[in-house]
């Protein structure tokens, strides 16, 4: 089978480097795929322009049946949304690879990646197209407007979107590699992070106001530059494995920070998890402004509806 081909390259990623080897790499994805257009990235990111969402639409309109995310974890986030408009997909039949070049790299941890970038070439060379869930938010962006954003790996909400406030302003940190700039971004907000109780609601019957310290509503399994936070994930199970890490102090998230790098945090009783198909969470009181993290940006706030899209996207790996 022939197929048109599309990569939506961010040059801005991996700190500038995706730019910089974008040649190379496409002369080698050349080579293992057969010919393909570019479409570079427009404009930094807001929380109503998503600069790889819209050359990916373009793309898919101009015909391409495979369009490969080049970049990090947040270009993958906006290549997803590139593939619906007016909540539904632009070409249902059209795939989605990715090809990770950013300075973190979580998405790829759920499905074992972790070579280096010729392997990954190599890899997409031989795949094969199959069905993954894509999550769908509505939460309030930053203007005070209702919006609705895609995600295929991890949203949440509580100290890790504060964490993202803090981590996208340290530009230089981020130049230093993923885990370091979580790790500098984490330790500068948590020391002043309090958690925050929120109204958590289900489809699977959970109701209850909780002091969140962060809450993920997961699809994928790794957030925060390796944090396995929702370590039972299965992208492709038709559900979010929800993890709330509650009223934990400074010294808790010291303690077992490790343990969120193996994912044994879930036997701390400080942390819930749970399975649903549909999340609603909002502050406890309606002042408080609760942060959200979309996979290393932090778009808006609570409140928010996390929506599960079964078998919405199909991933080619
Ligand atoms: N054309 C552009 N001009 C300016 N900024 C851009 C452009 N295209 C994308 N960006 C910015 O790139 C960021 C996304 O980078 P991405 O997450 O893919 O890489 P990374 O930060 O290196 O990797 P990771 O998230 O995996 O650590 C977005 O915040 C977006 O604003």
């Amino acid at each position: 089978m022939t197929r048109k081909i599309a990569a939506i390259v961010n040059p801005y990623s991996g700190g500038g480097k995706t730019g910089r080897a974008w040649p190379a790499i496409e002369k080698k994805l050349t080579r293992a795929l057969g010919p393909l257009t570019a479409y570079m990235t427009e404009g930094a990111a807001t929380p109503h322009h998503l600069p790889a969402a819209g050359p990916t639409a373009k793309a898919l309109k101009d015909g391409a049946d495979l369009v490969i995310a080049v970049g990090g974890d947040g270009t993958i986030n906006e290549v997803v949304n590139g593939f619906f408009e007016g909540g539904k997909p632009i070409n249902p039949e059209a795939a989605f690879a990715f090809l990770n070049t950013g300075t973190g790299g979580d998405f790829r941890k759920t499905f074992g990646y972790d070579g280096t970038l010729d392997e990954a070439i190599e890899k997409l060379g031989q795949a094969e197209a199959s069905p993954i869930d894509i999550g769908r938010l509505t939460f309030i962006a930053e203007d005070g407007r209702e919006t609705a954003r895609y995600f295929d790996n991890i949203a949440s909400f509580g100290l890790s979107g504060a964490v993202d406030r803090a981590v996208n302003k340290a530009g230089i940190s981020k130049l230093l590699g993923g885990k370091f700039a979580f790790f500098w971004g984490t330790l500068k907000t948590v020391l002043t992070y309090r958690p925050q109780a929120v109204r958590v609601t289900t489809d699977s019957g959970f109701d209850e106001v909780r002091n969140i310290s962060t809450l993920a509503v997961a699809n994928g399994r790794f957030f925060g530059g390796g944090m396995m936070m929702a370590p039972h994930a299965k992208p492709d199970d038709g559900l979010f494995d929800i993890v709330m890490m509650c009223d934990t102090t400074f010294k808790d998230m010291f303690s077992s920070s490790g343990s969120l790098y193996e994912g044994t945090h879930l036997a701390n009783p400080k942390v819930t998890s749970l399975q649903a198909k549909v999340l609603e969470a909002r502050p406890a009181d309606a002042n408080e402004i609760v942060l959200l993290d979309i996979d290393g940006e932090a778009p808006g706030r609570l409140p928010a509806r996390f929506e599960i899209m079964p078998a919405a996207l199909k991933l080619f790996r």
